[in-house]
């Protein structure tokens, strides 16, 4: 059995060592030709996965270890009968974290209070409902806009446009009822005031980047927060100076999101191939190196919550890790930006960090357990 994989795949010959022989490539270069004998194809997103690739190869199973599925062209996979798996909510909490931090770090700069604070999310799946639900176990007013879903719980468009910070959660989609490509376009973004604040962690193209760029430079006190770019690798500099924070495409890489995805579809290849699935991520993960954070009843709340979000993910690194790569050439940017994401760090996500508190009230473990973290009295 012939498996060809990105370089990328964490944990690739952990889990897949004994199912076949695995050869891997940078997953932007893969071709034709190293997919020609291969009977297994695992992928992340950044792989084109369509006729021009498949086309006379003998593969029967394309597995993604991510959640977006825009790379995929699943409609010729099941023409031309072949399985395909994707991760999905694998590494959806990671990205609720990058929203936290996100609103964290900028609660540095302008008065956010989660309490206070009233937040629309654009698309509800697996990712935004767990953005809903954390905000509203802080206290923030939360309305969803998601018109593929039961509308009992949902809000107009319109509505959610008015909220103070917009974060979008949608895929990337160019048909269909609902289509998200620009969804966020000149005339939406020019209902925003520059009060508010927009947060993409989706797909890049769901803004229309151009737009975005006229809107920071003719009112400078918007806020932008983009983890996702039009024409990723090569992102627009100029864009990524003018926006709040901006990072290279990392919301969902905590480690437990990465390895989660991997698993995934490690499990969903040994349901095709009728195997038993024998290993698990948890095998392979070691333990955070900070593992436990005390709080006592001196600690003040909004003190302790900034404090452990940072501590455990402080998104200002990876948004100045990006911003050290802006000045150099298109080939060097390129390079960088892919860089980043190759070689980042193990970031662990709030549920493997124990909060130990002693003596403090409801409220303080009442808002732990919100953002995740495994809350115990010491
Ligand atoms: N920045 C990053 O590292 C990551 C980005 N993502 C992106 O986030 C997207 C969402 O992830 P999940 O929530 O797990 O996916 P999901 O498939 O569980 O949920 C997506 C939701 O968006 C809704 N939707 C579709 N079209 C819409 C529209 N026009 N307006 C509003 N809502 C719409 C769907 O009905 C669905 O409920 C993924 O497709 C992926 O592109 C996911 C993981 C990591
Ligand atoms: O899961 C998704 O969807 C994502 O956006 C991934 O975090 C993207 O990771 P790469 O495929 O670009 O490594």
């Amino acid at each position: 059995m012939k498996i060809v994989a990105d370089e990328n795949i964490p944990l690739l010959h952990n889990f897949f060592g004994d199912v076949g022989e695995i050869d891997t490539y940078p997953g932007r270069q893969l071709t034709s030709e190293n997919v020609k004998s291969a009977d297994i194809l695992l992928v992340r997103s950044v792989t084109q996965v369509n006729e021009a690739l498949l086309a006379g190869s003998r593969v029967k199973f394309v597995g993604t270890c991510t959640i977006g599925t825009d790379h995929i062209d699943t409609d010729y996979l099941q023409k031309n009968g072949i399985t395909f798996s994707s991760a999905p909510g694998c590494n959806a909490n990671s990205v609720v974290e990058y929203v936290i931090s996100t609103l964290s770090v900028l609660s540095e700069f302008r008065y956010i209070d989660f309490s206070d604070l009233s937040v629309g999310v654009v698309g509800c799946g697996n990712v935004g409902s767990r953005v809903v639900s954390t905000l509203r176990r802080l206290g923030a007013k939360v309305l969803a806009y998601d018109p593929l879903i039961d509308q009992t719980d949902m809000a107009s468009f319109e509505d959610v446009l008015k909220s103070d910070v917009i974060s979008l959660h949608t895929p990337l989609t160019t048909d269909g009822p609902y289509p998200t490509y620009h969804l966020f376009n000149e005339s939406v973004l020019a209902q925003l005031s520059e009060q508010q604040i927009l947060i993409n962690s989706g797909r890049g193209a769901v803004v229309d980047g151009s737009a975005l760029k006229r809107k920071l430079k003719s009112e400078p006190g918007f806020t932008a927060v983009l983890d996702v770019w039009e024409t990723e690798p090569n992102i627009d500099p100029e864009l990524a100076r003018l926006v709040a924070i901006g990072t290279p495409h990392i919301a969902g890489y905590s480690l437990d999101g990465k390895i989660g995805g991997t698993e995934m579809i490690y499990q969903a290849l040994c349901r095709h191939l009728g195997l038993p699935a024998r290993h698990k991520a948890a095998q392979f993960i070691a333990s955070p190196p900070l593992s436990k954070m005390y709080f006592t009843s001196e600690a003040e709340l909004s003190w302790s919550m900034h404090t452990a979000i940072r501590a455990i993910y402080d998104v200002r690194h990876d948004h100045y890790a990006l911003r050290r790569t802006l000045g150099g050439n298109e080939e060097q940017r390129v390079e960088a930006f892919d860089r980043l994401r190759k070689e980042y760090r193990a970031r662990r996500e709030f549920s493997n960090i124990k909060v130990l508190l002693k003596n403090t009230d409801s409220s303080m473990h009442t808002m732990f357990k919100a953002l995740g973290f495994n809350v115990k009295s010491a």
